[in-house]
């Protein structure tokens, strides 16, 4: 598995404002949504295309276009959602499938509630949404479930990465063939007892969304 800490001054600038307690769901949202756009920008640089010829007005042109079977992206609900818009900005003809997956905050297992994905995901580059990876469970049992449908790569996109959850993906994906990389705008230092990343940013569907 690859890791990919984006370094570049604007990313830790949103991230620093997102990270900020007294930054209110509205801006939190509109942050997210930007600072997804230029994580994608990264996360996509291996998505597959193919060569075309366009004619512009004096001439034809060689370039390139989407690939098929097109890129799926799939947030994971709840939080992932706030990251969907950011995306699909980047790719707007990639198709969208969803994963409803909910942390135990007890036992911090992972527990899928909906699915809506595609059954045959053969030859489908993957892209999961998902703003925190802190045990890494949810994002394990995510690419699991994309790999086990035929998908030839994942590539995660987190806002924040934790060094244990990193590690568990290290190990989970040790002896698969499939590429597997996570793009994030930063590794924290550690989890704390209760499974929060550290500094972290908080809860992030709380954050986007509210209480519930
Ligand atoms: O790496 P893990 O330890 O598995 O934790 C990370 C998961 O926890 C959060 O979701 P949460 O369960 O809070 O659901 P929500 O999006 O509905 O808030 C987060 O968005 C990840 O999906
Ligand atoms: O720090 C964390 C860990 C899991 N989920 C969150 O939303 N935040
Ligand atoms: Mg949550």
């Amino acid at each position: 598995m690859e890791t990919l800490a984006v370094d570049h001054p604007l990313v830790a600038h949103k991230l620093t404002v997102l990270r900020d307690a007294n930054t209110d769901s509205p801006t939190f949202r509109r942050l997210a949504d930007e600072l997804v756009t230029l994580l994608a920008y990264e996360a996509t640089r291996d998505v597959r295309v193919a060569e075309t010829t366009v004619r512009t007005p004096l001439t034809d042109a060689k370039g390139v276009q989407l690939a098929t079977p097109k890129p799926l992206v799939v947030p994971i609900l709840r939080a992932g959602l706030g990251m969907l818009d950011g995306m699909t900005r980047l790719l707007p003809t990639a198709e969208v499938g969803f994963l409803g997956m909910i942390r135990d905050e007890g036992s911090l297992q992972a527990q899928t509630y909906a699915t809506r994905l595609p059954e045959d995901l053969s030859g489908r580059q993957c892209y999961v949404l998902d703003p925190m990876l802190a045990t890494g469970g949810t994002l394990a049992a995510a690419v699991r479930l994309l790999l086990s449908r035929g998908a030839t790569d994942v590539t995660a996109i987190c806002l924040l990465a934790a060094p244990e959850g990193l590690k568990y993906m290290e190990n989970a994906f040790a002896d698969t063939d499939a590429p597997i990389r996570v793009v994030t705008a930063a590794v924290d230092s550690h989890l704390n007892d209760l499974g929060f990343i550290v500094p972290g940013l908080g809860d992030a569907g709380d954050r986007l969304y509210g209480v519930v």
